[in-house]
């Protein structure tokens, strides 16, 4: 199933510089291990904010779930899962 997933990142302010650093290096090391696996798709930053804007390709809403409590940053993320159908005018699905 695909899902277009937006994180919110809302790090504190006052957040310890090592404890931020090192949480942002296991953030990304573990992104890249799941990308390379092949369920995270891609991944986008958005334009202005401090968010970011990812397709998963994953068996359903339970591998999601999972993927996403895994995050490092997840305890400070706001995140708005939409799973994807097909559209009936995407010609990619032409044959
Ligand atoms: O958007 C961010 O910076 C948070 C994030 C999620 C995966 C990643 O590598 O960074």
């Amino acid at each position: 199933m695909l899902y277009a997933v937006k994180m919110d990142v809302n790090l504190p302010v006052g957040m310890d510089p090592e404890e931020k650093s090192d949480a942002l290096a296991r953030e990304k090391a573990y992104s890249q291990e799941v990308q390379r696996g092949g369920e995270w798709v891609r991944i986008w930053r958005c334009a202005g904010q401090y968010s970011n804007l990812s397709i998963f390709d994953v068996s359903g809403h339970d591998r999601l779930h999972e993927i996403l409590w895994n995050l490092p940053l997840f305890p400070y993320m706001d995140i708005e899962i939409t799973p994807l159908t097909a559209h009936p005018s995407d010609i990619a699905l032409e044959s």
